[in-house]
């Protein structure tokens, strides 16, 4: 296993929240007309090859930023920091790591300011920035609303091959486990970590990386996540659906996933807790736990597992992928369903019609 990142001596940058995706896509039309025509975000701004969206409460420029580009990857997870001195910390944090760090006063991104952008020690490209352009929030702008309203950016969720090594680099970055996923033998399947008091602003999913896992955005209610369903499917793009509706066991949110015109994944999530105490308890579900990624028992389809979407470096080209060495979930749960348990205490099997769901021709 690769070793230990080190703990800068500087500080971390106060991170308030996850703010923005810069994401690639490969035909700006086709999915400007899923994000904005289908799901309903508002087009704050638009220009040559890009468009900036947002949900309904924000009140910062964008929380998506689509740029048309030869590979569908993201550009960088953007996240607001608490003052222009934390852009600052962020640039120093990352030069002490030798990491490669891009600052412009003018700001990356159309209504970004000043921002720094680094590639982290895991490979990730990552924006911090304070100074943004504050537009018209759109909470309580009900006639624009739709059924499936879109009003927050929730989290991010990256791939990462070894869940630990990340989670102690998030760590130092100031970031808070909420749950995680392990097996008895302690191997860690992945990790909620939080900046603001919901269950996270990011997940670390173990797998080949860095890959970017999925964008969610939130919506009030559970009964918006069904109108999304109804409408892809009066639009004859329920193939658009990847897994859900249903409910998350970690994070207790509803929720949807969803696939966009170059295969990023989205989802749809509501109603998770609260996690702003010091002492809030870290929830810790074991991979056997047929109740753990979806609270009723319902399989996980093993794209969910295997398909990512890549990164880009500062330079703005693929960051080759690194494989997990760690037991993969999808190996050891789907097909092997047999050591999977609704109740911990029951040496009972999954009853034979549920055993094997998702069971591929080549496992066993
Ligand atoms: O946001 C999330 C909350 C929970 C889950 S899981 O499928 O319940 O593990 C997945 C997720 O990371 O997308
Ligand atoms: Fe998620």
């Amino acid at each position: 296993p690769a070793d230990p990142v080190p703990t800068p001596g500087a500080p971390p940058p106060d991170v308030l929240r996850c703010a923005y995706l810069d994401l690639q896509v490969t035909d700006l039309a086709a999915s400007g007309a899923f994000y904005a025509d289908v799901l309903g975000l508002v087009v704050t701004a638009e220009g040559p090859g890009w468009v900036a969206l947002r949900t309904f409460d924000e009140f910062i420029h964008h929380n998506l930023l689509l740029r048309e580009g030869p590979v569908a990857a993201t550009a960088a997870f953007a996240f607001r920091v608490r003052s222009p001195e934390d852009v600052d910390r962020a640039e120093a944090f990352y030069r002490e790591l030798d990491c490669p760090v891009e600052r412009r006063r003018e700001g990356f991104a159309p209504g970004v300011g000043d921002a720094v952008r680094v590639q982290d020690p895991l490979g990730f490209p990552y924006e911090f920035f304070h100074a943004v352009e504050h537009v018209e929030r759109l909470a309580w702008a009900y006639d624009r609303h739709g059924p499936g309203a879109l009003v927050r950016l929730d989290h991010f969720n990256q791939v990462t091959p070894d869940v630990p090594r990340a989670v102690a680099f998030m760590e130092d970055l100031g970031f808070r486990v909420t749950e995680d996923i392990q097996d008895t033998a302690g191997t860690v399947y992945a990790a909620w970590l939080r900046r603001k008091p919901t269950v996270h602003d990011t997940a670390l999913t173990g797998g080949a990386g860095p890959a970017l896992h999925h964008v969610a955005f939130a919506t009030h209610e559970k009964h918006n996540i069904l109108a999304i369903c109804d409408r892809l499917g009066a639009l004859r793009q329920s193939d658009r659906i990847e897994r859900g509706p249903g409910r998350h066991g970690v994070s207790n949110a509803f929720y949807l996933y969803l696939r966009d015109p170059d295969g990023h994944r989205v989802e749809i999530y509501t109603q998770d807790y609260y996690t702003g105490d010091p002492d809030n308890p870290v929830v810790t579900w074991d991979v056997h736990d047929n109740q753990r990624r979806d609270f009723w028992g319902n399989p996980v389809v093993p794209s969910w597992y295997t398909q990512a979407t890549p990164v880009l470096d500062l330079g703005g080209r693929p960051v080759a992928l690194t494989q997990r060495r760690d037991d993969s979930e999808l190996e050891v749960t789907i097909g092997a369903d047999g050591f999977s348990y609704t109740r911990p205490d029951e040496d009972a099997p999954m009853p034979s019609w549920k055993q094997g769901e998702y069971k591929l021709g080549h496992q066993l």
